[in-house]
């Protein structure tokens, strides 16, 4: 996969992240999620550390993949809730790297 497509799933994930702070608590895991509160957020972070740790012990390859994606999603919920983008932390990697202007600074000041 192109490293562009890489990023609009990224940035289309976080739009769809940001959308669910409007919608009833109900109605979906993410809204659920907010509305549990930041607290229950870390609990899921730490969760799926733990799982991708877990299929990192057991060697299992598509595991891996399966527990860094769920791990992924919530550092995703987590970033949204505190009003952040992905492109923060990509910007951040980006520095380390020695890039510079890799995609624009995207997190809200609120
Ligand atoms: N990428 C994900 C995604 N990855 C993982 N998960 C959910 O994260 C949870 C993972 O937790 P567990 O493995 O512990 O499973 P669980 O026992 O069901 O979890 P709990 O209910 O106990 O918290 C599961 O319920 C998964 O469905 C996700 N839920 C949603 N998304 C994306 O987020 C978008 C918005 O989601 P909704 O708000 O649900 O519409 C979706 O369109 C998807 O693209």
């Amino acid at each position: 996969m192109p490293p562009m497509m890489n990023h609009s799933v990224l940035s289309q994930l976080a739009a769809v992240l940001e959308e669910r702070k409007h919608a009833q608590p109900d109605s979906s895991y993410v809204a659920k999620l907010y509305h549990k509160g930041l607290d229950a957020i870390l609990k899921k972070v730490g969760e799926e550390a733990t799982e991708t740790v877990m299929a990192a012990k057991d060697g299992d390859k598509e595991k891996i993949v399966y527990e860094v994606a769920d791990l992924w999603f919530h550092t995703l919920v987590l970033l949204a809730q505190q009003n952040l983008h992905p492109d923060d932390v990509l910007n951040e990697l980006a520095r380390r790297f020695g890039m510079s202007g890799l995609v624009e600074k995207a997190s809200r000041k609120d």
